[in-house]
């Protein structure tokens, strides 16, 4: 049986590219930016008044000069104004264009003005202070945001402060999404006694949506036939397939000999792992087809184990990966990769992993009681508070 690392270098192997697309800034939240953006102009682009006060020659005050005549208000908006008498002041407001002819700015706080003069309360005052001068964070043409970063707010305002009202993004992949099995009817349904309702469908729509994915979703029954004519459809139209059950030992599991009839080149069934052993990967015409075991804790891990990781790679960005303080020993004896249920404790400054207890793949509620999960290496079977392992985070 192939291991967790092995398995995931497969996928990682056959990662697609889905090509560039061009869209309004604004939705580009989430995305992975194909484009470095540049500054159009200095940033700051001019000497940026920095508080609300007065600007001066900083020569007078060095001769001890502490009284100033106002000679007008340069406000933010408006263009810049030249002190025409160099022993005087112009009151300035923070975000304005510093006056010709000044070079320093002093705080309403620091500074008295009666009848038409400011008299600076300072003894000591720094040539400069107060002001951000163009060009201090970032010069005209440097490199604001580096491609393949996937973009946050901190993003959107440099993005909208250069003025690009689009931006090339990664284009998503075209995804289905498809639930197997007799026993499932629909959300609007009610489920007979020996039913239950489709969720892990409904859970990978939702963990795409996380990645800005749009996936589409159909159910199949246990139906040779169906299975058949259904993917084969679904092959040529869509560039990836994610399948939630019947890809285990059961009589209806018909998913892998069905994908294989399909020409779905299988490249494993099974990892060592548990959630999520009987995991079936294939690929056709460079198209992955992830077929996920239906146990509903499975299914969601494997998604945020392989899914994720290769979406990540076929559009260039990195997941993060993180780790965490094992807050508990636990114990887990067969010679498989082990993703524990955790919720996250912030302690001393350190997240702290608390094992949430429950009652195997097939608990779909504990998950709610989860932030992620650690992955415990397959060699190890008592593990200690204390030890740091990488950790799957789903919940922030
Ligand atoms: N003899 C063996 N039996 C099983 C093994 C094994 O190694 N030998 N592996 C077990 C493990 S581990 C898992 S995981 C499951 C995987 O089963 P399948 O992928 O074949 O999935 P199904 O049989 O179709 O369903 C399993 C389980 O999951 C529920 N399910 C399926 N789809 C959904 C859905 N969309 N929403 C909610 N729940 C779903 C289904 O009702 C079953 O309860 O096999 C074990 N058996
Ligand atoms: O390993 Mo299965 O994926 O536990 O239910
Ligand atoms: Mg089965």
């Amino acid at each position: 049986m192939i291991s967790v690392q092995e398995a995931l270098q497969t996928i990682l192997n056959n990662t697609q590219d889905f090509g560039v697309e061009e869209i309004p800034f604004l939705k580009s939240v989430g995305r992975v930016l194909k484009e470095d953006i540049l500054a159009d102009r200095d940033f700051p682009p001019f000497n940026r008044v920095a508080m609300d006060g007065i600007a001066i020659n900083h020569r007078f005050f060095e001769q001890g000069i502490r009284d100033f005549k106002v000679e007008g208000v340069q406000a933010a908006g408006a263009k810049q104004k030249t002190m025409s008498i160099a022993s005087n002041c112009i009151e300035v407001m923070t975000g304005a264009v510093l006056p010709e002819n000044t070079d320093t700015v002093i705080r309403y706080e620091d500074v008295a003005i009666e009848n038409g003069t400011a008299t600076i309360q300072l003894d000591t005052l720094e040539k400069g202070k107060n002001i951000h001068t163009k060009g201090k964070d970032r010069n005209q043409g440097d490199v604001l945001v580096v491609k393949n970063t996937r973009i946050t707010a901190a993003e959107i305002g440099v993005i909208a402060t250069v003025g690009k009202s689009t931006v090339k993004v990664a284009k998503t992949p075209r995804i289905m999404i498809v639930s197997t099995g007799d026993e499932l009817v629909e959300v609007n349904e009610i489920p007979e006694a020996h039913q239950i309702r489709r969720s892990n469908a409904f859970t990978l729509v939702a963990l795409l949506e996380e990645l800005k994915i749009k996936a589409e979703t159909a159910h199949i029954t246990d139906d040779k036939e169906q299975l058949k004519e259904k993917i084969g459809t679904y092959l040529e139209e869509y560039d990836a397939l994610l399948f939630s059950g019947a890809v285990s030992k059961g009589k209806f599991d018909y998913l892998p000999e069905v994908l294989e009839e399909l020409g779905v080149e299988k490249l494993f069934h099974r990892v060592a792992q548990r959630p999520g052993k009987p995991f079936w990967y294939g690929i056709r015409n460079e198209k992955s087809v992830f077929a996920f075991p239906g146990n509903p804790i499975s299914t969601y891990v494997n998604c945020l184990a392989y899914f994720y990781p290769w979406f990540a790679k076929s559009s260039g960005f990195e997941l993060k990966e993180e780790t965490v303080i094992l807050g508990g020993d636990v114990s887990f004896k067969p010679s498989l990769a082990y993703f524990l249920q955790v919720r996250i404790e912030v302690k001393y400054g350190h997240l702290v992993a608390i094992p949430v207890k429950g009652n195997g793949s097939g608990d779909l509620a504990s998950l709610v009681r989860a932030d992620g999960f650690i992955r415990l290496p397959k060699e190890q079977t008592e593990l200690k508070k204390g030890e740091t392992y990488p950790f799957i985070r789903y919940r922030n």
